[in-house]
């Protein structure tokens, strides 16, 4: 048997794809009705993983009938400039949703540029009063890893109702929203960090195991639980023995697949669901700006009013 075909890989492109029909459909119904879905992607600078990131959600927004702009800052730009071009984004009706890349260079506060960013158009859920919603449990606009991570776990069928969650990395897109989520889903949740004193004895009480550092091989056979379901959300590129750059998750995916029940490959477990998750977020946006515009002007066509 190939190890593609091995049933404790959880694949996220069966998942992407489910999500990516739905979104289409929904995009093509708002077409049609004079709303067009529009994401922006805004990159300040040069890095690999976001090329990776921003090449997909291109691809995929294509598929999904949504349009795509990339909008390339140089690293040299000032926090003050990129502010006044997000004010810009967010006063224009023809832009959906915003998502800035990370991450950006030293010299701007990414949570300065996370809160310009209109809450209606936030389509990464992190403004604070998006990261605020879930934390009183309403999930439909969650960041887009964090709940890619928790749709995969869903797909073992694990009842998430008391499961021993153990989640290695604390960032506020990744590690702190899927705490949050897994809460209100009634998950028994422990937070691992740089401070946490031994990570290995903590990761090997879990039941799911979701781990978001940027390691490669951090988490090796004996730091996981014999049937446990390991979500691997690293992304490293690393230059492979052939010489050529490849990518990998923060797992040590070969020793630990023979404990684990269910482990996420890397690339082809979390990636090509947070893309879809990104996409979906969109409509999400477009339905509350219609929402918000119908309550403003009492027509749902824009069109007409205008
Ligand atoms: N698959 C996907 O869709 C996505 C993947 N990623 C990937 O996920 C990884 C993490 O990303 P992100 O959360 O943005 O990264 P950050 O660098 O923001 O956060 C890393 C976290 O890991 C913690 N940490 C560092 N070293 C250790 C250690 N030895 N043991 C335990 N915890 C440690 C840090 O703790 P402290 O803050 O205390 O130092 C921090 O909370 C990266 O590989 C990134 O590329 C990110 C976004 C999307
Ligand atoms: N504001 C912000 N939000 C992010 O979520 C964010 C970010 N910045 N900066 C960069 C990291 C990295 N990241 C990836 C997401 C999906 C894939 C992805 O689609 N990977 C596929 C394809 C890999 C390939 O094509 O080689 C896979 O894993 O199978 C990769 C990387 C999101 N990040």
């Amino acid at each position: 048997m190939s190890l593609s075909d091995d049933s404790r890989y959880l694949k996220g492109g069966p998942v992407a794809q489910r999500i990516i029909a739905a979104v289409r459909e929904d995009a093509a119904i708002a077409k049609a009705e004079g709303f067009p879905p529009k994401l922006i992607s805004i990159t300040v600078g040069d890095t690999d993983a976001v090329d990776v990131y921003v090449r997909n959600q291109r691809a995929k927004a294509q598929l999904a009938g949504i349009d795509f702009e990339e909008r390339r800052f140089p690293a040299t730009i000032t926090a003050g400039e990129l502010e006044a071009a997000i004010h810009g984004l967010n006063a224009d009706p023809r832009v959906t949703g915003i998502i800035i890349q990370r991450p950006v260079p030293a010299h701007i506060p990414i949570k300065t540029l996370q809160a310009a960013v209109h809450p209606l158009k936030d389509v990464e859920g992190m403004h604070p009063a998006s990261i605020g919603n879930i934390v009183y449990n309403q999930l439909d606009l969650a960041p887009c890893t964090a709940a890619a991570s928790v749709e995969l776990l869903k797909e073992t069928g694990l009842d998430l109702k008391g499961l021993e969650v153990v989640i290695v990395g604390h960032s506020e897109i990744v590690g702190k929203p899927i705490a949050f989520l897994l809460m209100s889903e009634g998950a028994t949740v422990t937070v691992c960090h740089h401070m946490t004193r031994s990570v290995a004895a903590h990761a090997r009480r879990a039941d799911a195991l979701f781990v978001a550092v940027g390691k490669p091989r951090l988490i090796k056979a004996d730091m996981v639980k014999p049937g446990a379901a390991v979500i691997d959300i690293g992304i490293n590129s690393e230059v492979g023995p052939d010489g050529m750059s490849r990518i990998v998750g923060d797992v040590d995916t070969e020793s630990v697949r023979e404990v684990a029940s269910w482990i996420t490959p890397v690339p082809g477990g979390v990636g090509p669901i947070t893309v879809a998750i990104l996409l979906r977020n969109t409509m999400v946006a477009l339905s509350r700006q219609r929402a918000r515009y119908e309550a403003t002007y009492g027509t749902a066509d824009r069109l007409a009013a205008e």
